[in-house]
C-alpha cells in the first residue's frame, strides 16, 4: 500500500562482487514494479558491447578488475538518471554499483540535492566471501538486459540462451578467479569510507545471509515498511 506520509524510495545497493546485488534487484523490481533500477556494471557492459569510446575504456579497466575514474562514472550515471527523468523528488529508483567510492557518493549527493531527490536508503549486503567465490565461476549474463544466471543456482532454461529473448548468454571477462580477487580487494578498500558516509547520513541498513533467498525477505521488509512503493503479491 502507498501512503501520503511515506517517501518515494531512492535506494543504493552496496555489496561485494558476486554478493547477489543483480539477482536481488531483479526480485525487488518484481515485488515493487514501480521501482526502476540502474546498474553501473550493466551500463558499462552495454557500452562495451556497442564498442563506444567509453566501452573501449571500460574494457581496459574491467579486464584488470580496476575501477574506472570517478568523474567518468559520475558523468555517465547522472546522464543516465537524467535521461530517465529520475532527477525529481517524485522519482523512485534503485542504484547498483554506483556510487562505489566516497568521492562518487559526494558528487552524487551534490547533484541530487539540487533536485531534492537524494538517496534515502543504502542497503549493504553481507554475504560470506567463501560463498560468493564459488558463485562467480558459474555466472552467465545476458548483457543487453542485465539478467543474471548461475549454472547451479538459477540456470537458463536452455543452456547458454537467455530465457526471455533467446539471445546468447556470455561469461564476464572479470569473472576469473584472479581478477575477481582483485575486485574483492578493491571493494574492501573502498567500502569503509562509503559505509561511514552513509552511516553519518543515517540511511545505512545491513542485510545478512548466505543465500539470496535468506536475504530477500529482509530487503522486502525494509522497502515495504518505510517507503511509498506499491507492493504486488509475494514473489514465489
Ligand atoms: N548459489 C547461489 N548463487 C546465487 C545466489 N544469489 C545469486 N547467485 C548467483 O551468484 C552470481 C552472482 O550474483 P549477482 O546477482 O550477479 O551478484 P552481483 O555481482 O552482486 O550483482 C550469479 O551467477 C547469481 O545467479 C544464491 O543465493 N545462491
Ligand atoms: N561506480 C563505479 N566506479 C568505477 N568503476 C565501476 C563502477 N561500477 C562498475 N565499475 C566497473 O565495472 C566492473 C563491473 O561492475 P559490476 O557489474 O558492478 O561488478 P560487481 O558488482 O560484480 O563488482 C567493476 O569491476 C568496475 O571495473
Amino acid at each position: 500500500m502507498t501512503s501520503g506520509s511515506l517517501r518515494p524510495l531512492r535506494m543504493l545497493f552496496l555489496g561485494a562482487p558476486g554478493s547477489g546485488k543483480g539477482t536481488l534487484t531483479s526480485r525487488l523490481l518484481r515485488a515493487f514494479p514501480q521501482v526502476g533500477s540502474v546498474s553501473s556494471g550493466d551500463l558499462l557492459r552495454q557500452q562495451m558491447a556497442e564498442k563506444t569510446e567509453i566501452g573501449k575504456l571500460a574494457a581496459e579497466y574491467i579486464s584488470r578488475g580496476e575501477l574506472l575514474p570517478d568523474e567518468i562514472m559520475t558523468r555517465l550515471l547522472i546522464r543516465e538518471l537524467d535521461s530517465r527523468q529520475w532527477l525529481t523528488s517524485r522519482a523512485t529508483w534503485l542504484l547498483d554499483g554506483f556510487p562505489r567510492t566516497d568521492i562518487q557518493a559526494i558528487s552524487l549527493h551534490s547533484a541530487l540535492k539540487a533536485y531534492n531527490a537524494d538517496l534515502n536508503l543504502v542497503v549493504e549486503l553481507k554475504v560470506p566471501e567463501s560463498v560468493i567465490l564459488a558463485r562467480i565461476v558459474n555466472r552467465y549474463v545476458h548483457v543487453p538486459s542485465g539478467r543474471v544466471y548461475n549454472l547451479s543456482y538459477n540456470p537458463p532454461k536452455v543452456p547458454g540462451i537467455d530465457d526471455v529473448t533467446g539471445e546468447p548468454l556470455s561469461r564476464r571477462p572479470d569473472d576469473t578467479a584472479e581478477v575477481f580477487q582483485r575486485r574483492l580487494d578493491k571493494y574492501h578498500a573502498t567500502l569503509k569510507p562509503l559505509r561511514e558516509y552513509y552511516a553519518q547520513a543515517g540511511i545505512l541498513k545491513t542485510v545478512y545471509g548466505e543465500t539470496s533467498n535468506i536475504i530477500f525477505p529482509q530487503l522486502e521488509a525494509l522497502v515495504k515498511d518505510s517507503f511509498a512503493v506499491q507492493y504486488v503479491a509475494k514473489q514465489i
